[in-house]
């Protein structure tokens, strides 16, 4: 009875959480707003003037005067420090919370004017490049994206996303589980599992949030021949944390303190010799010293 009890108190402690979380209001409509009909979708968006701190923590500005112009169909990539805003910024766009001051607009109608549920359904599609995959079939995790797609339907986003492939070497194909009691599935694998559940939803401006940890060049080649495709006449944001996968991007922005601090090309930034050429810098440095550390490894495991 004695050791039942502790887990009783426990349970409940931890039930009442959850429960507190579940009933909570949130501050922004689920639903409910103006929806751009599809033939008019553009997809541009625009940032202006844009400061936000985080409700939890009000004495950080996160963003200060926050301002960047993305054209429909063009890529904008954000990089900078880390801490700097790039994740927040996605996150504005998303509208998981609103700005305190500035405004954020889709083809010129303020965000918060927008329906949520439409906007994160249907013209936004995140495509986090480190996804969670649950214990399940790789077709339901794809699904995950658009939970009404037909099967044939997440064939195609895979085939996009250079997926199908692997996934019909699996013992079971699609219905093959994943995850902890599944096959195990490798970095490459899951960004492109992340692509194929992001292009279900056939988004008009792609949210991506670039991986951190390298991949061998083939599957980087693989994942990044993925990319361009998907990404091919859409508005997208892309969260650089490696500025080797940016140089592409039509519009190069360094985000320092919370607010812009350089924006051009790749070729423009680099010649100008500021921040990004630093960042630069600073990355090589970094890769050199790992590839170094990595041959020292080998040879003192040779030796
Ligand atoms: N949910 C949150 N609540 C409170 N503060 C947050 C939250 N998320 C981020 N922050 C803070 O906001 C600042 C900006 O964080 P953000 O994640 O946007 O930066 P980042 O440039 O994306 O960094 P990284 O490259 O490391 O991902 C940081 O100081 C961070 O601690």
């Amino acid at each position: 009875m004695s050791l039942l009890f502790g887990q009783f108190v426990r349970g409940m402690a931890a039930g009442a959480r959850l429960f507190e979380y579940i009933n909570m209001e949130s501050s922004i409509p689920l639903v409910g707003g103006v929806v751009i009909p599809e033939d008019q979708l553009q997809g541009e968006v625009e940032f202006r003037n844009v400061s936000f701190t985080y409700p939890t923590r009000p004495q950080q500005l996160v963003l200060e005067n926050f301002s960047i112009h993305i054209p429909a169909g063009k890529m904008v990539a954000l990089c900078g420090p880390s801490g700097g805003g790039k994740s927040t910024v996605a996150a504005l766009l998303e509208r998981f919370y609103d700005v305190d001051s500035g405004s954020i607009t889709l083809d010129g109608k303020n965000l918060d004017q927008l329906d949520p549920k439409w906007l994160r359904g249907h013209v936004l599609g995140f495509i986090n490049q480190e996804p969670v995959l649950f214990a399940t079939t790789v077709m339901e995790n794809i699904r995950y994206g658009r939970p009404d797609a037909t099967d044939s339907e997440v064939v195609e986003a895979a085939k996009l996303a250079n997926a199908d492939e692997f996934i019909c070497s699996f013992p079971n194909g699609y219905n093959t589980v994943v995850g902890e009691r599944g096959v195990t599935v490798s970095g490459g694998q899951k960004q492109r599992i992340a692509i194929a559940r992001a292009l279900l939803k056939n988004p008009t401006v792609i949210i991506l949030d670039e991986a951190t940890s390298a991949l061998d060049s083939e599957s980087e080649k693989v994942v990044q021949e993925a990319l361009d495709r998907v990404t091919k006449g859409r508005t997208v944001l892309v969260i650089a944390h490696r500025l080797s996968t940016i140089q592409n991007a039509d519009i190069i922005a360094v985000l320092a303190g919370g607010l812009v601090a350089e924006v051009g090309t790749h070729k423009s930034l680099k010649k100008h010799r500021g921040l990004y050429w630093d960042l630069i810098r600073q990355q090589q440095l970094e890769e050199e010293v790992q590839e170094l550390v990595s041959h020292e490894r080998e040879k003192a495991h040779h030796g």
